[in-house]
């Protein structure tokens, strides 16, 4: 697998940057990778552990003569970025993103993109709850989906080359359409991290049992909604208001399913309540025999 790129730029130096970087160097990319974020005190450790090879002090002094530059911001700044830098993209340079979110990236960054430079969005499907400059490492893309996800007139060699890079990186792509990307990422990763946030604060909220118990006496269950409820604010905080409409879409039937579980624990209907979880056992066997769950025992293909 070959990476066809000689510099590359990484705006943003947060946890998929940082991964990003660490694993180009694993794959022995021995091209430039220059980097920029927006706070300082994160360009100072980004230089301090060496996480890129030339800190710079704006987005357009990262992009100039990039041969592909990656906003890795979150997605409620992609816009402003792609506009800040399109002076300088050099023609025949590709820029991607990694956003959680793509139809609304796509309308934000698609118009500053001059005449002669390619867009190809992308959005690796593997994460921590960790965000910033040190939270980066080599393996976080290993054996994990990248979605490829075309924006309207993506050049096919550009298409190829992410596709590409992203296998280098350790990630097993797929080619996706952006609606359908975006109601995906809804159901097993949107939707899903607002549960999170919502159990977290309910029983933070649940004012007979102090804090300390909860934490005491937290089983496993809670212990994965405190870790996704830990992830960073700002990005999930953009994640739902540029994914609206596919969050409110899965959040109505999530509502009606609790709804309807909540009437049958009123109602002691045990059947029902036997046969959904008969159901949902079910799904679960099915990921773990597919060999999609990176985080079972037989499938530990890394860490998330
Ligand atoms: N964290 C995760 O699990 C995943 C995140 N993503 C997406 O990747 C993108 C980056 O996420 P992370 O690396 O986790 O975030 P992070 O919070 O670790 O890093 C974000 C970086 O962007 C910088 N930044 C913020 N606004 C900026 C601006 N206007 N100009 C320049 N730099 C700016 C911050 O200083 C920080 O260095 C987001 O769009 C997110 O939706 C995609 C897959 C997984
Ligand atoms: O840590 C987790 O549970 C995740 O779900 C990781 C993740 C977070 C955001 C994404 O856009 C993609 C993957």
């Amino acid at each position: 697998m070959s990476i066809s790129y000689n510099r590359i730029a990484l705006i943003g130096l947060g946890l998929i940057a940082g991964s990003m970087a660490h694993a180009l160097r694993r794959a022995g990319f021995e091209g430039e990778i220059t980097g920029y974020a927006r706070s300082a005190e994160t360009r100072e450790i980004a230089r301090e552990i060496n996480l890129v090879d030339r800190v710079c002090e704006s987005a357009s002094e990262a992009a100039q003569d990039a041969d592909l530059v990656v906003l890795c911001v979150p997605v409620g700044v992609m816009g402003a970025v792609a506009k800040e830098i399109a002076p300088v993209l050099k023609p025949g340079a590709t820029v991607s993103d990694v956003g959680s979110v793509k139809q609304a990236v796509i309308d934000s960054v698609a118009p500053h993109i001059p005449e002669g430079v390619h867009f190809v969005p992308t959005h690796p499907m593997a994460g921590t709850e960790h965000s910033g400059p040190r939270a980066g490492f080599a393996e976080l893309f290993d054996n994990r989906w990248c979605l490829i996800v075309p924006a309207p007139g993506s050049d096919p060699q550009a298409i190829d080359k992410i596709d590409e890079l992203w296998r280098a990186l350790g990630s097993t792509t797929e080619v996706m359409e952006i609606a359908h990307h975006d109601l995906l990422c809804a159901i097993v990763s949107h939707v899903p991290h607002l549960i999170a946030y919502t159990m977290v604060g309910v029983a933070d909220d649940f004012s007979r049992v102090s804090e300390q118990e909860v934490i005491k006496f937290s089983a496993a269950g809670f212990r994965d909604f405190t870790r996704i409820a830990a992830s960073d604010p700002t990005m999930w905080r953009d994640v739902f208001l540029e994914n609206k409409e596919a969050t409110l879409e899965i959040l109505g039937r999530f509502t009606e399913e609790l709804f309807a579980l909540q009437r049958a624990i009123r109602t002691g209907d045990g059947e029902q309540l036997f046969d959904y979880f008969t159901h949902t056992r079910a799904i679960r066997r099915g990921i773990i025999e597919a060999g999609q769950d990176t985080d079972a025992p037989d499938f530990g293909r890394g860490k998330s």
